[in-house]
């Protein structure tokens, strides 16, 4: 593997999950490939899991870590090419791109979808640039249209706790105050699709994901009739895409409680954490014993470690 930054990077996704479980079984195998080596963690958005998962599936590989916030801790950076630099970013992503590819071997960035431009989003302009410039491979820490080491350790969690051969598994909107990125679910919903499993989507009418993400997994409209039977209810909320960015419902009554999870075969309730306790899913439900939410953060660190595995591999 080079780059990894969507589920197109994966030749075989059985392996990579397999690579996972096999390293929270043994953590340290593999503790010589990043000797001497050095991973460069490049936040522009906020991050608990992501940042020390990483940082931990390196350190099991013998990497060395540099994590910094950009535009607190270095330089704002400019994403356009040929523009005056007459405003507030200090740097262009050339020289930044270029020079922490001097010093690492690997570079994982995350930079959030704005929600602003529909089309800048999906262009996924800091990933482009990275790539371009830095000279080494780019691992995705969750960019604005995917976050595929979420939805990795997601399918590792499936493996884990699956009890029939090809689960049903429904991811449904869950309701929020402020406008959330599509990354999470589109991610999830590409995942799903090259996975073994009945994938169903439902959402309030408005909320459909872009239709490259969305392939063709039936949506339903009616959160309960959706629920019936499923063995992995994977909560979420994002904003709607044909109404860019924006919130069209309040949609309190998509919190998923026990009278919701009661509709399903004894399932898993699953969420990327962070979560937004009795807006999105009840206190009883996050503490009760289906939910996954604990189990499917840990399997970050193995979902990292399986990824930066196969990039030393290859370097
Ligand atoms: N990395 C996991 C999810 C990150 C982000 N959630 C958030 O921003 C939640 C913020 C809040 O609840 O205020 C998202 O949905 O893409
Ligand atoms: N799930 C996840 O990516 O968490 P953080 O945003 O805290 O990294």
């Amino acid at each position: 593997m080079n780059h990894f930054l969507s589920v197109h990077d994966v030749n075989d996704l059985n392996a990579l999950v397999s690579a996972g479980l096999a390293a929270k079984k043994t953590p340290f195998a593999d503790q010589h490939l990043g000797q001497n080596k050095t991973i460069g963690l490049m936040f522009f958005n906020q991050s608990f899991r992501t940042r020390i998962s990483t940082q931990k599936a390196a350190e099991n590989l013998g990497l060395k870590v540099i994590s910094l916030n950009v535009g607190s801790d270095s330089w704002g950076l400019e994403m356009e090419d040929g523009v005056i630099m007459n405003g507030t970013k200090a740097e262009h992503v050339k020289e930044a791109a270029a020079v922490i590819g001097r010093f690492c071997n690997i570079v994982g960035i995350r930079s959030f979808a704005t929600l602003a431009d529909q089309a800048a989003d999906y262009a996924e302009q800091v990933f482009h640039q990275f790539r371009k410039y830095a000279g080494v491979p780019i691992v995705n820490l969750e960019s604005a249209t995917r976050h595929p080491l979420q939805s990795l350790a997601d399918c590792i969690t499936i493996a884990e706790f699956k009890k029939t051969q090809r689960p049903k598994v429904v991811l449904t909107w869950l309701p929020h105050i402020k406008p959330l990125p599509q990354a999470v679910a589109n991610s999830f919903s590409e995942w799903m699709h090259q996975s073994d499993v009945e994938f169903v989507i439902t959402h309030p009418k408005g909320y459909e994901l872009a239709p490259e993400f969305a392939g063709n997994a039936p949506v339903i409209y009616d959160q309960d009739e959706a629920l019936k039977g499923a063995h992995f209810v994977y909560g979420k909320n994002w904003s709607s895409f044909s109404q860019y960015g924006q919130i069209l419902t309040e949609g309190r009554d998509w919190m998923i409680d026990d009278a919701k999870m009661s509709l399903t075969d004894g399932g898993y309730f699953m969420h990327c954490l962070p979560v937004r306790r009795n807006l999105k899913v009840t206190d009883s439900v996050l503490d009760g014993p289906q939910s996954l939410v604990i189990e499917q953060a840990a399997n970050r660190e193995w979902s990292a470690q399986a990824v930066l595995r196969e990039i030393l591999l290859s370097l």
